[in-house]
């Protein structure tokens, strides 16, 4: 619970804060200043032309909130229950990948923001540290896992085993990714993160990967990561293995049709994440937020929908959370910050967002999240 006259959130920003970047144009044009043109231009870019990625923000502003008055908004409660736990609001940290490309400290310093701001990290398959670190790091803190499949799916099978004995509440299988989508921007930079030995903290220290090695070298980790992690033949029957490897709850990532939710539901899976994959992946895709609505329909409130793909403030988390979903997950803003600060950027990021978020919430005439789906959104 927040209470509106202890939190006055504009004026204790004015008051207190030194100046650091708030709005994401500013923030991406400092990590730009920060980072050579490969790394900044793999983080920003996205597929083909791009037209997804620029739908994924524009298209945003197609819906406005239309908010109720005289509601006493004096307190707001933003928890939500998803899959067994409570959160204290539904922003999650979105999977994101090789983090040693915009900092040094990589993903020990954005577990450490969330834990700080409370928000459940989804830590990546290709993070530059594993499993085991960032839990022995951010010890308490709500820690989701995002898995890659691997070619031999036995190694698969042992990351899910090592999040489960690590302490991590759910897994979230990217399912969009079964190959890279077509990114110019890398092809023009000749930039690949894999490539250049960035992301191997769960794979080096898999028993099982490490094993399948012919030989033990950097080379020859390299060639096996990119042999595992592109993985075309991936199926259904594949999750159905997955499910009988594991006793977390398995949320899928980068479903857009409607079809495939009621799929998913059938086959038995716990949750999914609305998702075009930040535009990376097949570009001409639908904005993930235009996807929103057809999906909770079809979903019909039987597990939780949570959201990515073009969060830029408070107020597109807001939108997402009244269009329907459980919880709304942060991608490139807090890579930006990241990269211009470390630690200390992610935790600006977080508490801008989270801010705004609660501003916007309690503007609307909203007092919990049960509320928040009667909240009136409409296109125009
Ligand atoms: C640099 C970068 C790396 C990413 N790595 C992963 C990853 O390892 N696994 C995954 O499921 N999604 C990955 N994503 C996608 C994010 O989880 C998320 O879907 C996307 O960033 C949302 O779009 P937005 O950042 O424009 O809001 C990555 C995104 C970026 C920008
Ligand atoms: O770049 C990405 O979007 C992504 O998911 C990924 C895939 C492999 C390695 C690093 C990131």
């Amino acid at each position: 619970m927040s209470n509106a006259k202890n939190n006055d959130l504009l004026l204790g920003n004015i008051d207190n804060h030194t100046k650091y970047p708030i709005d994401f144009n500013e923030l991406e044009q400092e990590a730009r200043e920060a980072l050579e043109p490969g790394p900044f231009g793999y983080i920003r870019s996205s597929a083909g032309g791009e037209e997804t990625y620029n739908k994924n923000i524009s298209s945003f502003s197609k819906y406005s909130i239309v908010p109720r008055f005289l509601t006493d908004v004096s307190s707001l409660n933003t928890e939500v229950t998803i899959l067994g736990h409570t959160y204290p609001h539904p922003l999650f940290i979105a999977p994101v990948g090789v983090n040693k490309i915009a900092h040094d400290d990589g993903e020990i310093a954005v577990a450490k923001a969330a834990a700080k701001y409370n928000f459940p990290y989804i830590q990546s398959t290709v993070s530059s540290y594993s499993i085991e670190e960032i839990a022995a790091a951010t010890p308490g803190s709500s820690k989701w896992f995002q898995l890659y499949w691997s070619s031999n799916k036995e190694i698969a099978f042992s990351m899910a085993r090592r999040v489960e004995a690590a302490g991590y509440e759910a897994i979230v299988l990217t399912v969009d990714t079964v190959m890279l989508g077509w990114r110019e921007e890398d092809i023009r930079n000749q930039f690949s993160p894999l490539k250049r030995g960035y992301g191997q903290g769960n794979y080096a220290t898999d028993p099982v990967f490490m094993a399948a090695l012919t030989e033990q070298s950097q080379e020859a980790i390299v060639d096996s990561i990119l042999e595992n992690i592109y993985h075309p033949t991936l199926n259904w029957n594949d999750i159905t293995e997955l499910r009988n490897h594991t006793s977390l709850p398995i949320l899928i990532k980068g479903i857009l049709h409607p079809d495939d939710a009621k799929l998913a539901i059938e086959k038995g899976i716990d949750g999914i994440i609305v998702s075009n994959h930040g535009g990376r992946q097949l570009d001409g895709v639908i904005a993930s937020i235009d996807a929103l609505s057809g999906i909770v329909e079809a979903v019909n409130g039987s597990i939780p929908v949570l959201f990515d793909s073009g969060v830029r403030r408070g107020s597109d988390a807001v939108k997402a959370l009244a269009l329907g979903a459980t919880a709304v997950c942060i991608g490139r803003p807090f890579v930006w910050g990241l990269a211009a600060g470390g630690q200390k950027g992610v935790e600006r990021v977080l508490e801008n967002f989270l801010q705004e978020t609660k501003v916007s919430i309690s503007l609307a005439g909203v007092r919990n999240m049960e509320e928040i789906g009667n909240m009136l959104v409409i296109k125009g």
